[in-house]
């Protein structure tokens, strides 16, 4: 299995090699050369599986050589012993045609943790084969970065670094990252949006001399082992649906595109999914793509989903790959006409292919929190702000085919919006329960490449 990138100009890498490596060296971005395909039979036998050996069958054709079959089961088994439910990632019904994947019961309470706690494990197998230490740096809007710092957490082979907006994330999320008291932690509080934050670290990476300085590897989305773990429970809870017998449709609150774009390489697979529903908060640009072909950036206007106030958004690239026929030249011109223009338009011919799979959908504000009392009132579920704006979307696009909508994080996360809408303050889990008296760790620093790189080489460990 080789995984190549999608600005075409970068070397072809193995799967050890891409997950260590994050954004490729043309700045693009690392896909199978080739997607893996499973039968109806291969789906079928799914059926009843315990996560952990769904997981093994799903992502096995992925890794290649890099594990065998003893170690990446193991690795997979560690990966999910702690999360606080047996299923993982259960489903629970919300109306007769719509379900939600509750994707929260992970140590950080949010999606992440289905992709971080894996990665964390295949970081450690690889670098203690090979004696090498990294750097991780990585961008958060707030739960990739608790979910980073939760996974490295006192590894002596990696120090990891997170930015995140200063004043943009949840107290929940910035203590998660800013609590930790492992010396290999460094919390940094940009001066800037998320976008602000994964534009630096993408910087950092087209800086070879830094890069290779200081091993840089990432763990956002850019990173491949981070999509192909979110794949999974795709399968999984299609399959409780009746699948590969009948189809079934996923709603995703998206960002990033990471979670939505996994869904897509499930359909790849051969998964029978009818419609993927891309759902936004006011920082809209996926939708408006959508829908009209433009990819324009905007402000970013804070929301009460600040996990999702982004309007760069890093997988759209993957996707725009395939809709160009894996043309790495004219997804590199797009990429260009982004950076030096702020935006790009796809032909109508693109658009077309797009919408043969994808749909979409935004939430105000004030939908979201009307959403959250709803469900609290007439589904009994709490739902956190993203995944509010995920069941609003999704109730707009049923139909026939069951409609899985994904609950990106738990509510705790997120306890200002949940109580405005309810007037209840969520109670954050036993094992967080002292989260607020536990002492902060954080250093604000400017969005400025240079500074950045300076403190990130002054305070690592070699
Ligand atoms: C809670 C939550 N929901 C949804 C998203 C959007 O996911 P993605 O960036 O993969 O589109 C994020 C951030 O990634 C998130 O943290
Ligand atoms: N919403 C994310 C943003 C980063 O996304 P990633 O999937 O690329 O890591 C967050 O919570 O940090």
């Amino acid at each position: 299995m080789r995984y190549i990138s999608t600005r075409g100009q970068a070397p072809d890498l193995t799967f050890e090699q891409a997950m260590l490596t994050g954004l490729a060296r043309d700045g693009g971005l690392y896909v199978p050369a080739e997607v893996p395909q499973m039968s109806t039979a291969d789906i079928a036998a799914l059926a009843g599986l315990p996560y952990e050996e769904i997981a093994f069958r799903v992502m096995r054709p992925f890794i290649g050589d890099t594990f065998t079959d003893e170690v990446f089961a193991d690795l997979i088994a560690k990966a999910y012993a702690g999360f606080g439910h047996d299923a993982r990632a259960p489903l629970k019904q919300l109306g007769p045609n719509h379900f939600l994947l509750e994707l929260f019961h992970g140590p950080t309470l949010a999606f992440k943790d289905f992709a971080m706690q894996l990665i964390g494990q295949m970081f450690q197998e690889a670098l203690s084969r090979s004696g090498e230490r990294v750097t991780i740096v990585g961008a958060t809007s707030g739960d990739t970065g608790s979910a980073a710092i939760e996974a490295f957490r006192g590894l002596d082979a990696v120090d990891v670094f997170i930015l995140y907006p200063h004043g943009r994330v949840s107290e929940v999320q910035r203590r998660q990252m800013t609590t930790p008291v492992e010396d290999n932690v460094h919390a940094l509080a940009i001066d800037g949006t998320f976008d602000d934050a994964q534009a630096r670290l993408k910087d950092m990476f087209n800086d070879f001399d830094f890069r290779d300085g200081v091993r840089l590897a990432g763990v956002n989305s850019i990173n491949w082992a981070r999509v192909l773990a979110q794949v999974v429970y795709y399968f999984s809870s299609a399959v409780a649906l009746g699948a590969p017998h009948r189809a079934v449709s996923f709603t995703v609150p998206t960002g990033n595109f990471g979670d939505i774009f996994a869904g897509y390489i499930a359909k790849r697979m051969g998964l029978p999914i009818d419609r993927l529903v891309v759902a936004t908060n006011q920082n809209d640009i996926l939708h408006r793509c959508l829908t009209t072909g433009g990819y324009v950036t905007d402000a970013v206007i804070p929301s009460i989903s600040p996990s999702m106030d982004i309007q760069v958004s890093s997988n759209f690239e993957r996707l725009l790959f395939d809709a160009y026929d894996r043309d790495g030249a004219a997804v590199a011109a797009l990429m260009d006409e982004l950076k030096t223009q702020g935006g790009f338009h796809v032909s109508q011919g693109t658009l077309d292919r797009l919408a043969a799979d994808f749909a979409s959908g935004r939430a105000s504000e004030d939908e979201t929190l009307s959403t959250i009392t709803r469900a609290r009132d007439h589904m009994n579920e709490l739902l956190c702000p993203h995944s509010a704006i995920g069941v609003k979307v999704a109730e707009e696009h049923l139909d026939d085919a069951p409609m899985i909508t994904l609950a990106t994080a738990h509510p705790a996360k997120f306890p200002d919006a949940v109580e405005k809408a309810t007037g209840t303050r969520p109670p954050l889990p036993h094992r967080m329960a002292d989260l607020y008296e536990r002492s902060e760790r954080v250093t604000e620093v400017p969005n400025d490449l240079g500074a950045l790189e300076d403190l990130i080489r002054e305070r690592i460990h070699t």
